[in-house]
């Protein structure tokens, strides 16, 4: 019968599976890749990665609650735009968009900044 009825999965092979239309493989030192889908599993594993690194580096910033006395000194701009100066030129290092890494950065320090405020106001009891 028809092989892709209406309403079906269509029967051309699915995007993950297409050839490049253009170019040569460009990551993983020129390896990679041959397929979309090839190209998305990579991404998957490191986003993965990400996630878990995010996670961790959680863990410290609710460590830090600790060491302040209470939630007002919480929040430290210098550090902060230490950390934002060190990582735009490791962001070059690495041939990684500096202004990516920072508003990356400002958006997850300003997160873990008012989670660590929440941890110090319930913790820092007299
Ligand atoms: C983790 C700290 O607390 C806050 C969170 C920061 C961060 O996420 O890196 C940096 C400075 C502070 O605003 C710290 O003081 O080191």
């Amino acid at each position: 019968g028809d092989p892709s009825p209406a309403g079906s999965a269509p029967t051309t092979a699915p995007l993950t599976d297409t050839k490049a239309f253009w170019g040569t493989p460009q990551a993983a030192g020129g390896t990679c890749c041959q397929t979309l889908g090839e190209v998305r599993g990579n991404i998957d594993r490191i986003d993965r990665q990400i996630v878990a690194l995010i996670a961790e580096r959680g863990s410290y910033v609710r460590e830090a609650a600790r060491f302040k006395a209470n939630p007002a000194a919480v929040e430290d701009k210098t550090r902060v735009e230490q950390i934002i100066t060190r990582l735009r030129g490791l962001a070059v290092e690495d041939k990684a968009p500096p202004d990516v890494v920072e508003a990356t950065y400002r958006a997850l320090i300003a997160a873990y900044t008012e989670e660590e405020k929440k941890i110090s106001a319930a913790g820092a009891k007299p």
